[in-house]
């Protein structure tokens, strides 16, 4: 039997997603670096391994598909991608399609479909995002490559990926690494949500006493309102979760130490080189840094006074609008730098599209990324994204809780830093008049670099005599 398509890398992912390509009809040549992952995943396919072909060897492995082929890698993307590109393009012909559907740094999608592009072959940066379920069941699919690739794979992207109403979670975003960038700040916007999620959960922990049940219950009441959302839904189930032997929560027994593969990192790098600073991104990436720093903070705990004891956290409505509001602003940032990416790489970015494609299958989807998409269609060209239709109202009415709830963690002394950069935001860009001035007469008395005048053309510079 030949394959519609093949799938390399049967771990987690790859395996999730070429059972969800079976089930919907299509024929799967799978194949692994290490072979004897191969049978027992056939094994385990059930009805579906009549439409799945196994092969051991890449040679193999490509010539049970059918031309014009379309390898699909879901594999560790830096090293071994380019290991895996430079083994597989001898065996592929004019017109065969690559496409890397890990989570890649978008610079390296770019070189690679230059590089493939004068061998004639299509490479598409297939963002995916919905973990495991998402692979197997429906996942949200930001497609970056040729519209000539997007023609010839849509109705397969559209068949295996989750739907929002009928809708399917899929897009094309724009060629080359368009879509491995938006994924890139989708991760970015999981970072601050989580983040931020973590430090509401660190307020009623260390500032109210609660128990993690306790929490995972308030949690659980927040996902059947505005709130909602797959992150909200997991956090609950994951402080509910007791550990079988010993009965207490399984949370508390974990860690406090936030691994990360990049997509942070990433999201930061790319953004501070277009000028952008989504700081509720960059907390989030700080926070998991500091949290790795186990053996510093434990040498600095008790050494260092902590916050006033009599601070009050606030009751949960406000913790729950205080929230409602900070998530809003780390996905408008989000949003910000994917406009601002839009520009300086002339992709014409659909956001709203984008808003769209993560209401479902995506680890962000939520109840807001609905509101999100409507307010990002109905906001003027060019206009900032603060000014959303419907968000601005419902920000004006949750800030004031985010106020309380950051207020709250600054005086007790629990780190909010998510939160906090979020209103901090929220602060600056509500300012028509800031502080800068003042940067730019500094920078002036000791650089000579120059600086603005409100009423006069310049440049200028200050009447600067003496150090005070
Ligand atoms: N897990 C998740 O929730 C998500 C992961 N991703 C991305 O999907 C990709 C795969 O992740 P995931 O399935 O979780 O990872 P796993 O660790 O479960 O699987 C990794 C796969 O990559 C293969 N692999 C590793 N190194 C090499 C190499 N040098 N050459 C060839 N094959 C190699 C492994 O083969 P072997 O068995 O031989 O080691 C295995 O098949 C990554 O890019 C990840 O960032 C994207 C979205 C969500
Ligand atoms: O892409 C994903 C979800 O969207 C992956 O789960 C990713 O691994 C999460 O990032 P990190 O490991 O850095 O927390």
């Amino acid at each position: 039997m030949q394959a519609d398509i093949g799938v390399y890398g049967l771990g987690t992912m790859g395996g999730a997603l070429s059972l969800n390509l079976a089930e919907k009809g299509f024929r799967v040549a799978v194949s692994n670096r290490e072979a004897d992952w191969i049978a027992p995943f056939v094994a385990g396919a059930g009805p579906l391994a009549e439409r799945i072909v196994p092969r051991e060897g890449l040679e193999a492995f490509i010539a049970a598909l059918t031309p014009p082929r379309v390898v699909l890698f879901m594999i560790p993307s830096g090293t071994p991608l380019d290991e895996m590109i430079a083994q597989v393009t001898p065996l592929l012909s004019p017109g065969d399609t690559i496409i890397d559907a890990g989570n890649a740094d978008f610079n390296d999608t770019e070189r690679r479909a230059r590089a493939l592009a004068e061998k004639s072959l299509h490479f598409v940066g297939l963002g995916i995002s919905g973990g495991e379920e998402g692979a197997r069941h429906g996942p949200s699919m930001m497609f970056g490559g040729s519209a000539e690739s997007w023609d010839r794979l849509r109705p397969m992207a559209e068949a295996i990926a989750a739907r929002y109403r009928g809708d399917p979670c899929v897009a094309h975003l724009g060629p080359g690494g368009a879509g491995h960038f938006v994924k890139t700040v989708h991760n970015g916007i999981e970072y601050a949500d989580m983040q931020m999620i973590a430090e509401i959960y660190g307020l009623l922990r260390d500032g109210a006493g609660w128990e993690a049940g306790r929490i995972g219950a308030l949690f659980s009441g927040w996902n059947a309102g505005p709130l909602r959302s797959f992150l909200i839904e997991v956090t609950a189930a994951v402080l509910k979760a007791r550990d079988a032997g010993t009965g207490a929560p399984v949370v508390d027994a974990i860690r406090d130490r936030a691994a990360q593969k990049g997509t942070g990192r990433w999201t930061m790098i790319e953004a501070l080189k277009l000028g952008q600073a989504p700081s509720t991104i960059a907390a989030a990436v700080d926070a998991r840094v500091w949290s790795s720093q186990h053996a510093a903070r434990t040498a600095v705990a008790g050494a260092i006074p902590a916050g006033a004891r009599d601070v009050a956290i606030p009751a949960s409505p406000a913790l729950e609008e205080g929230l409602r509001a900070a998530r809003i602003l780390a996905h408008l940032q989000g949003f910000e730098l994917l406009r601002a990416a839009s520009g300086a790489f002339g992709w014409a970015l659909d956001l709203p599209r984008i808003a769209e494609i993560w209401r479902a299958g995506c680890i962000i989807r939520s109840a807001l990324l609905d509101e999100l998409a409507e307010a990002l269609r109905a906001v003027p060209e060019g206009a900032p994204l603060l000014l959303g239709p419907g968000l601005d109202v419902t920000l004006a009415r949750t800030v004031p809780a985010l106020r309380a709830v950051v207020g709250a963690g600054v005086a007790g002394g629990w780190p909010v830093p998510a939160l906090a950069a979020a209103l901090a935001w929220y602060d600056s860009m509500r300012q028509a008049r800031g502080s800068a001035n003042l940067i730019q007469a500094q920078r002036d008395f000791f650089g000579h670099h120059g600086f603005e005048r409100i009423d006069a053309p310049g440049p200028h510079h200050g009447p600067w005599t003496a150090k005070d």
